[in-house]
């Protein structure tokens, strides 16, 4: 069943069109990484599959509805509700203890404070960070700072997880735990779209979608939805 959807997309940044005619539908329950060479557009293609970005033409639909990117208020809503976001740099808010980090999306979406708690609670342990929940950043490792962004995005239960070089700035270990947590988190349900530059990682998920140049030069499946 599609999920998310993009029709004739493209993006022209300062004269250059970055994304070309994209078409792609992802389907409920799909893992995909999108691959492809530095430059060839895979965050500009996942900052509009995040509305993060607007299209410079063509369409997003999500659960087959057109997402129409000049309401603000549809947009946030959306994105709170129903997308998680993980980047390659954590953007763990450093005043913040690791919980609170952890509790805000669920806050900001209307939560009582309670609740946050006590889901932030079970997603930190649920990573395996139980007992630093009252840490801040620098009282942390960089892979348990991932883990801690992973939680953040996980709050609010998101339909689609996008994540951005994910296990960019970690080493062997931390990245495989972070795989590890993905190919669960997807096992139970979430849709995760991933961009990667890293082939044996390509290699773990679903589908891989690879770019050339703005566009969608292959589409490989590797294993059913
Ligand atoms: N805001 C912007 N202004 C101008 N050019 C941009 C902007 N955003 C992206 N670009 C250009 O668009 C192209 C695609 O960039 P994008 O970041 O999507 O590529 P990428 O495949 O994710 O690359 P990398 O693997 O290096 O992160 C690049 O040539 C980049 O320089």
């Amino acid at each position: 069943m599609e999920i998310l959807r993009l029709e004739n997309i493209s993006k022209r940044v300062a004269q250059e069109e970055i994304l070309k005619d994209i078409n792609l539908t992802v389907e409920k329950g799909d893992f995909v990484a999108i691959v492809g060479a530095s430059g060839s557009g895979k965050s500009s293609l996942l900052y509009i599959m995040g509305l993060l970005d607007a299209p410079t033409h063509g369409y997003v639909y999500l659960d087959g509805k057109r997402v129409d990117f000049s309401d603000r208020s549809q947009i946030d809503r959306i994105r709170n509700e129903k997308l998680g976001f993980v980047f390659q740099f954590h953007y763990i808010l450093p005043e913040f203890t690791l919980l609170e980090n952890v509790m805000l999306p669920m806050l900001k979406a209307g939560k009582n404070i309670r609740y946050a708690r006590e889901r932030a609670m079970e997603l930190l342990s649920s990573l395996g960070l139980s007992g630093k929940e009252n840490r801040k950043s620098y009282q942390v490792s960089g892979g348990e700072l991932q883990r801690t962004a992973i939680a953040r995005a996980l709050a609010n239960d998101p339909e689609i997880l996008l994540a951005d070089e994910p296990t960019g700035n970690l080493d062997s270990t931390n990245t495989k735990k972070v795989m590890d947590i993905f190919m669960e988190i997807n096992r139970r349900g979430t849709t995760i779209v991933m961009v990667t530059h890293e082939r044996d990682l390509a290699a773990m998920c679903k589908r891989v979608v690879e770019m050339k140049d703005g566009r969608i030069v292959q589409d490989i499946r590797l294993s059913a939805v």
